[in-house]
Order: structure tokens, then sequence, then C-alpha cells
């Protein structure tokens, strides 16, 4: 039995290794990964647990023992005075514990400090320094050798080539991209018919090992810095004095914050899974590490990682599925998007089924088609969508898709016009863009009316109870009841919340009111220039664009709207329903009334969203550049150029603790 089950396990460690190496060398050497580095992380944890329950099992040459990644030839070789090793990793608050209980067991009584760091996603390099200036730069390699990256790395406009400390040292940190730049250069890669990048760490990486270092220099690599290694005169106690130090030295550092134990910890790895949305970087996680540096010595390290660090990932925002189908849906606007039905995965902590692939040009250039498997993405609050196609993974069986020449809801004849990227149907009053133009009306963000999805919007429409939003307000409780599936009691209900939508914000109204090019955004700058629909009626399009944040394409879009017949009497029948069409009186409550608040930097306290919706409750705008109009700047840790321009204009700036005041009305304000 037990021969057996020994026999089962070599199998599959021998499978899971094999594996491994591959996608390792797909990943390190070709900078070209198939799957993403969830489901990499996925195998590698599957061996190390099967390894553990069978030590007899484990061989030096295992992945789990040694660095992956591989010195390419192209390159002269460095041999690390310091072996470069990987990170363990931890994925949820009990793998951090663990660590403590691990760390805790080693340095009995003892206290301890921990700082962490943001996990970059980018390569890691070694630079060593002598006399005052920039010798050598180098990859990790395989860990024990690396490649001589030091013309590249002398492109990198935040790595200092001379600085004032003569002594020698050598230090490590990240190369990274930001994702600006890793967008643009997908986006000039796309239009070249080049394979895309996955993710700026490979992006990185194959800017980093061009061996043309002109190529290197037009990709604007940025590097940040975190560890010392070695220095030839002085002697550091911690790792916040290197930090420190580093930074005196004229080095960009990484992040870091301490903490006092692993639930502070745990508390900032949370805090940041929604803040990294607001970094121009690639983070995948927090690195944790132990701040005493003479306790690391005591700790050591095993042959893959060190003892006395872990790295804490997010959960995985990318991963590899099949596309089963591509389905059409045709949106408020006429507009016909071709939408991947997928095989479901779990993706950012929810199931992902659907992906947009945006138009047909997009699948073209991606050279999508139904069967494949793709790389899907979903980060933060955005739509999932195709990052890339497996080629390696297709077998033949795969089959183009062809746009209908059709509309699939209601059979109308589609048209792309010659310089959009957009097909769509051309009736006007096809229900899909009826249905979907209610569903805008009733949504979150604009009337907020509760108890109205799509089977009811499709109900109604059916039964011709209405034809279109305005008409909402003139349903009565009988109509519903009679309908499937709708009781009294929802009946009830439903009308009641249409009605108590009639009080909404003005600048709601004019987002729900569904006018091409306006969003939510827009909509507020709008309620914020005009008093009514009224006066926004009778505007034109020079007058608009006068407006800083408003462009030719909107301005154009709000004075069509108001010019159609249709849209005329739709609004004639919302003011005969009594919804408020204008703004309301300023409520006394409203502090910050007339005030613009811009905030730079990383606040400890607030995400962005919070800053936001704080400022607005109390009657204020967050707006996202400075201008003479601004009031306030609030400048969190590390502050942009945003900051520079403020003190420039004489804007006033408060700090993050200000800022909390000013809320609490502990602080006074008055207008400029
Ligand atoms: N998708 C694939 O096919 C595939 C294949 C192989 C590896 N991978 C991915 O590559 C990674 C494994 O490579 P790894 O060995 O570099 O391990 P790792 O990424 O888990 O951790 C170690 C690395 O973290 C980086 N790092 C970033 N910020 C840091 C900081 N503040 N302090 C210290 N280090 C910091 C360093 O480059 C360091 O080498 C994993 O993320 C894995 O998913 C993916
Ligand atoms: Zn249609």
């Amino acid at each position: 039995m037990k021969n057996l089950e020994q026999e089962q396990a070599e199998q599959k460690i021998k499978s899971l290794r094999e594996k491994i190496r591959e996608h390792e060398y797909n990943y390190f050497v070709l900078d070209d990964p198939r799957i993403s580095d969830a489901e990499f992380d996925q195998l590698m944890q599957q061996l190390i647990k099967l390894e553990s329950e069978f030590p007899s099992l484990v061989t030096s040459d295992s992945p789990t023992q040694r660095v992956g990644g591989e010195v390419l030839d192209e390159f002269e070789k460095v041999e690390h005075s310091t072996t470069m090793l990987s990170l363990d990793n931890a994925f949820n608050p009990a793998d951090l514990r663990e660590f403590d209980q691990r760390i805790q067991k080693n340095l009995t009584g003892q206290t301890y400090q921990y700082v962490v760091e943001h996990k970059i996603d980018g390569l890691s390099a070694v630079m060593r320094y002598d006399q005052g200036s920039f010798q050598l730069g180098a990859t990790r390699g395989n860990g024990e050798i690396g490649e001589d990256i030091s013309k590249n790395m002398k492109t990198i406009r935040s790595l200092p080539l001379k600085i004032s400390d003569q002594a020698s040292f050598e230090l490590r940190g990240e190369i990274y991209l930001s994702k600006s730049e890793f967008a643009r250069i997908n986006k000039a890669r796309l239009a070249n018919d080049e394979a895309t990048f996955a993710n700026p760490r490979n992006a990185a990486a194959g800017s980093i090992r061009q061996l043309d270092s002109k190529i290197a220099a037009n990709r604007n690599l940025s590097i940040l810095v975190y560890d010392l290694i070695s220095h030839s005169e002085k002697e550091f106690k911690t790792h916040l004095e290197v930090f420190a130090y580093l930074k005196n030295q004229g080095f960009k550092v990484n992040w870091h914050q301490s903490a006092e134990n692993i639930e502070q910890v745990i508390k900032i790895c949370q805090q940041w899974h929604e803040k990294r949305e607001e970094l121009d970087f690639e983070i995948d996680g927090l690195v944790i590490k132990l701040n005493n540096l003479a306790d690391r010595q005591k700790l050591g390290a095993t042959a893959r990682s060190p003892r006395w660090a872990i790295a804490y990932k997010f959960p995985a925002q990318q991963k590899t599925t099949k596309i089963k189908d591509i389905e059409i849906s045709v949106g408020r606007t006429g507009a016909l998007t071709p939408t991947a039905v997928l095989e479901p995965v779990e993706l950012a902590g929810s199931t992902v089924s659907r992906a947009t692939l945006h138009n047909e040009d997009e699948i073209e250039r991606k050279d999508i088609r139904i069967g494949d498997t793709a790389l899907v993405q979903k980060a933060g609050d955005v739509i999932p969508e195709v990052v890339k196609i497996i080629k390696a993974e297709r077998t033949g069986k795969e089959h183009q898709f062809i746009m209908p020449e059709h509309c699939p809801v209601c059979g109308s004849k589609v048209i792309r016009p010659e310089d959009e990227a957009v097909t769509r149907c051309t009736n006007i009053s096809c229900p899909a863009q009826r249905k979907e133009g209610i569903l805008h009306f009733v949504s979150r963000n604009a009337m907020n009316i509760d108890g109205i999805g799509p089977a009811l919007v499709e109900q109604l429409l059916s039964n011709n109870l209405i034809e279109d939003y305005a008409d909402l307000y003139f349903l009565k409780v009988s109509h519903l009841a009679d309908l499937e599936r709708m009781g009294q009691k929802s009946s009830q209900n439903v009308i009641t919340a249409i009605k108590d939508s009639k009080d909404r914000e003005f600048f709601r109204v004019l987002y729900a009111l569904g006018i091409r090019h306006v969003g939510i955004g827009a909509a507020r700058i709008l309620a914020d220039n005009f008093t009514s629909i009224a006066e926004l009626e009778s505007t034109s399009v020079e007058k608009l664009v006068e407006i800083a944040e408003i462009g030719p394409v909107i301005a154009e879009s709000i004075v069509g709207f108001f010019q159609e017949r249709h849209n005329q009497d739709l609004i004639c029948r919302l003011k005969q329903a009594g919804i408020k069409l204008a703004r309301k009186a300023e409520q006394s409550d409203k502090f910050l009334a007339g005030y613009k608040f811009v905030f730079t930097g990383s606040l400890e306290n607030f995400t962005r969203s919070e800053v936001k919706d704080l400022v607005e409750k109390a009657g204020g705008r967050a707006v996202s550049s400075v201008s003479s109009q601004t009031d306030f700047l609030v400048s969190g840790k590390n502050p942009g150029s945003k900051y520079k321009q403020a003190t420039e204009l004489g804007v006033e700036i408060l700090t993050e603790a200000e800022f909390e005041k000013l809320l609490a009305k502990e602080k006074t304000v008055t207008k400029k």
C-alpha cells in the first residue's frame, strides 16, 4: 500500500517537475509565459507539498531547491558575490501567521520588527558601486551567475551613475516598467504585428536584455532599490537604516513601512489590495522582511529562499482559460460588442465567465479564435479582457469569428462606418437598444432604482407597458402585479423605488439620460456648469468646449441629443412625471461646497475613492489636475509633480492629518 502511494507520488513529482521546468524556460528565457503566474505558483505549491510528504524523493535539481532562471549566452557572465535567491510565498493571512511562528521559534524570547515593502512586478538586478560611480549591473540569472547588463542599465534615468560615497558596495533593486510605458509599448507592438507582452515584468525583462541599448533606452525603464548586500566601510544594524542611507545617496528607494507584529503586517497587506490600482506600476504583492540584520544572519536561507523574508501574493488577476464561444451583445447606442464566453475561472476574488473583446479589429489584432486558450485578466473595476492567445495550445480545431451582417436582436442590417471600429445596428427602435437604455437609466450611478433588472425590463417592453425610461414613472402597481413572477408586494416595492428616484442629484439625472459619451464624470462637470436641463438645452457646441474637461466630441453629442425630437419628448415627459431637472439649492451641511481638491502621493488612511466620496459628500469636488481654480492640494507620501505645480500656483497645501481635521470641521475654510 505504502509502496503504491510512493510510486504514484514519484510519477506525479516527475511530471510536475517537467511542467515547471518548461514554464520556467518560457518565462525566464523567452519572456513569453504560457500560463499565468498564479497557475505557475500553484504547480510549485503542489510540488512543495508532495516533496514535504515524501522527503526521500527530494533531489537537488528539483525546481523547489533552486532559483528559476537561466543565463543567456549573448551576455557576459557575472558571478554573484552572494547568491541571489527567490522568495517564499504566502497567499493568505494564515500563511503569514505561520511564517511569523517560524520566526518566533528561531528568535526565542527576542522582540523583532518587520518592514513591509511593495513587491514590484519586475526583475531583480544587482549593482556594484566603487569610487563614487556605477561599475556593474547584472541580472539574477540562475542565482549564482547572472548576465552583465551594465550598458542597458545606464539608460535607466532613475539610476544614479555618480554618487558621493567613495566606498565600494553592492546593492539590489527591481527594474520595472510603469503601467503607462507598458501600455505604450504593447500598443506599438500590436501596430507592428508583433506579439504583445503579457505583463510589465516580461516587457521589462525583454527590454533589459536587448543587445542594442538604444532599444532599451527607448523603453523608459525605471528602478527601485531595496537591499544592500555589502559595504566596504559601513556597518548597518537594520533594514530601515539601509533605506535611509540609500535614499541619502540619491537612489530611488522602494516604498516601505515598518510593522511591530504580524497582525499589523496583515493589515498593511489588506490595505494594499485596493490601493495597488493607484500606483503607476504593477505590484503583485508585498514583501515582508525582518528589520534587524543580525537576526537575518541567525535565520539564514534554504537553497531557494531566505528564511527571514516572505512574499505575500495578491489574488490572481490573470489566468488562462478556454474561449468556448464568441457572442454578440447590442448596447444602448446600438454598438455590437463581441464577448468571449469563457470556461469559468476565479479572478481577483470573483468568478469570471465572460470577457469583452471590444470590437472586430481587436479580435483580428489579437488573432482570437473560438476554441482558443487565452490569458484573461481582471484588474480593479475594469471588465475582464483577453490579454493574449496562447498559440502553442492550438489544435487546429479553432475557428474564426465572423461579425454578423444583421443585428442578432432585431434582425436589422448593421453598418460599420469606414473610419470606425464599431459595428452598429441601424434600427433606432431596436429593442436591445431600448432595453439597454432603460437599464442604464435605472443603474446605481444613474437613477439608482432598485428591483428593476434585465428580466423585468424585458417583460415591460414585450407587454407594451413601457417604450422608454420616462414611461417608468407612469406605471401603476396594477400593471406590474399581473406580470409573471411579480406579486402585489414586489410590485409595490418597485413602484415605491421609482417614486423615490424623483429627486436624485442633478448630475445623476444628466448621466441617466444616456447621452452618448457623457459618462458619470462628464455629467458631474456639466452639472457644475449648468443649473438646469433647460439651460443645457439652449447651449451651443462653442460654449460647451470652453469648459476645460469637455472636448468637441462630447459637445457635439450633447447638442445633437437635445435637437432630436424624440429626446425632447422624453425630457418633457420626465418633467411631467416630476423629476428634478435642475440643480438643488446648496445645503448647509455642504460645508465644502465650491471647493476643489486635488490629491497627490499615497495616503495612509484613505483610498482615492474614499477621499473623493468624502469631499463630495461635503459638497466639494475632487479633480485630477492642479490649476489656478484649485483650492487645496492634499499631499500624501511621495507626492508627484502636482506638488510643485501647486506650490507655483500658490494653492494651499494640506497634509493628510490637516485634511482629516478639515473633514471633522476642526479646521475652518475660507474661499480664496
Ligand atoms: N507564468 C509562468 O509560466 C511562470 C514561470 C516561471 C516563473 N513565474 C513567476 O515568476 C516568479 C518566480 O520568480 P522569482 O523566483 O523571481 O520569485 P518571486 O517573484 O516569487 O520573488 C522573488 C523576486 O521578487 C522580486 N522583488 C520585487 N520586489 C522586491 C522587494 N521589495 N524585495 C525583494 N525582492 C523583490 C525580486 O526580483 C526577487 O527576485 C513568480 O511570480 C512566478 O509566478 C511564472
Ligand atoms: Zn437591433
